[in-house]
């Protein structure tokens, strides 16, 4: 049994509704502070509703999701969790330091973690470039940037590794793992299973439904399969 203080998040009985459909159905799980949560499955399966739900931002929640030891939506939570959606938000007309600049005052961070938030997502080199000037994996990068000033305790990370080479995406991991290490809890989707042995936990989810709450290692072991897009496959056979 997990004492509360460990634990960054818990939904008991959680459901949405999105207009005529339910979109998540009773789910129920914990995440541990300090760990690298994988939510994955297929397209439309609930991962982003469920990440809205946990940044307090999606209507029509039913059952209990508590967040840092307080109710998910909580005012008192805005400061401590990072958001990063699928959709990029930068200033075009602003370049990267500007933008950052223009985020830490919003946020009341220290201007001083700029800089350091450029170096985590390595883009100082490009840390004076307009961002419309910017490629679609950078302009993500800004995004998570801007989510990791203030050092949040939980980052909330949608699809952040999408319109990545190879390379940046295995540096992404190494800072999401760092961070985890240095006690942030981080949430991140993908539906490139393949990403799912960064994470230290999976959440697979399918048609609103979790379908397996496990380690990678013991996914495996549990469906006896090498990869988890095979185990996955053998879940819903
Ligand atoms: N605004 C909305 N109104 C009604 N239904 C919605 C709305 N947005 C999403 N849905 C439905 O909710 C379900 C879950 O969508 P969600 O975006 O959470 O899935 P996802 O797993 O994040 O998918 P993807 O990997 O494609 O981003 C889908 O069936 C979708 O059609």
């Amino acid at each position: 049994m997990e004492t509360t203080r460990n634990v960054a998040l818990s939904a008991a009985g959680l459901s949405v509704r999105r207009g005529k459909k339910q979109v998540l159905k009773n789910l129920e799980f914990d995440v541990i502070r300090g760990s690298v949560t994988g939510l994955l499955g297929p397209s439309g399966g609930g991962k982003t509703t469920l990440m809205r739900a946990i940044v307090g931002v999606q209507a029509g929640v039913i059952g209990t999701l508590t967040v840092l030891g307080e109710p998910a939506g909580a005012r008192a939570l805005r400061s401590r969790i990072g958001y990063v959606t699928q959709a990029a938000s930068v200033y075009e007309d602003l370049t990267v330091t500007e933008n950052l600049r223009f985020f830490a005052k919003l946020l009341g961070a220290p201007r001083a973690q700029v800089a350091r938030v450029i170096e985590q997502v390595d883009l100082a080199s490009h840390a004076g470039e307009l961002a419309r000037n910017l490629s679609g994996g950078q302009r993500s990068r800004v995004s998570l940037a801007a989510a990791l000033l203030g050092n949040p305790e939980l980052l909330v990370l949608d699809e952040p590794t999408v319109g990545l080479d190879p390379v940046l995406r295995v540096e992404l991991w190494r800072l999401f793992a760092e961070l985890a290490d240095a006690g942030t809890t981080i949430i991140v989707s993908s539906h490139v299973m393949d990403e799912a042995e960064h994470c230290s936990r999976l959440l697979l989810l399918r048609e609103g439904e979790l379908i397996a709450d496990s380690s990678p290692e013991a996914l495996l072991q549990e469906t006896h399969t090498t990869d988890v897009e095979s185990a996955f496959l053998e879940l819903v056979r």
